[in-house]
């Protein structure tokens, strides 16, 4: 606890757009946490990502943070899951069109890999990982996860959010892509909202 009350929670993430829908959602469903930032703490060698599911990368980056600060650790793992590439780029996603990580150079890539691919067999979904860890074995981590379906568009769309939003048409709230939708609107059909409201009670009941 700090003298206001509340608990640091180091969120170990790079992505500052992701770092703010967190941020953004944790405020509503896990008040009372001071968010700690990676470049709030010493810098510490940040892990590759090699696991092969998203609970598994959730789980590499909280497991660094908490070791390198000692402080409880929440960190995402996500991505998008192309049914016509068999499920890629998925874990790929981030680094999807190789280094430097570029948004545009992905979603350009994508949008090439499916051209030929017509509008019935263009579904996906973004999938989230969330892991808090706070303590060494099982019984110090969590992990939860959330998911939204929809599909690919054929071009870029809307000045929202961060990745492959502007791709990406969700069935909860078709017409528009998830770039095109308002921060609220996103967060309540999102991956990452859903995983971080299940997160919610879990934390709470923790970081006390
Ligand atoms: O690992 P950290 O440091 O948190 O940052 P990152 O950007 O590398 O994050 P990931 O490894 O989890 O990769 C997730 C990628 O998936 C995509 N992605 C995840 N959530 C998304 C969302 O809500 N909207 C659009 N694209 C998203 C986006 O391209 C991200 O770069
Ligand atoms: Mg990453």
């Amino acid at each position: 606890m700090t003298a206001a009350g509340s608990v640091r929670v180091h969120l170990a993430s790079r992505n500052a757009k992701k770092v703010a829908e967190m941020q953004r959602i944790l405020a509503e469903h896990l008040p009372g946490i001071e968010v700690v930032g990676l470049d709030d703490v010493p810098a510490y060698d940040e892990p590759v990502e090699d696991a092969p599911d998203f609970d598994g990368n959730a789980l590499i980056k909280a497991r660094a943070g908490f070791a390198a600060t000692g402080l409880p650790t929440l960190a995402d793992d996500s991505g998008l899951c192309v049914d016509a590439l068999n499920g890629m780029p998925g874990v790929l996603s981030a680094r999807w069109s190789g280094p430097p990580k570029s948004d545009e150079r992905n979603n350009t890539l994508l949008l090439a890999q499916l051209h030929d691919v017509p509008d019935e067999r263009r579904g996906a979904h973004f999938r989230c990982s969330v892991a808090l860890v706070d303590g060494d074995g099982p019984a110090g981590e969590t992990v939860v996860q959330g998911r939204m379906d929809g599909h690919v568009v054929r071009e870029v769309r809307g000045e929202g959010g961060f990745g492959y939003d502007v791709l990406f048409v969700a069935d909860d709230l078709p017409g528009r892509t998830t770039a095109e939708l308002t921060k609220q609107e996103k967060d309540a059909i999102s991956h990452r909202g859903r995983a971080l409201r299940e997160l919610g009670p879990v934390a709470a009941a923790r970081l006390r």
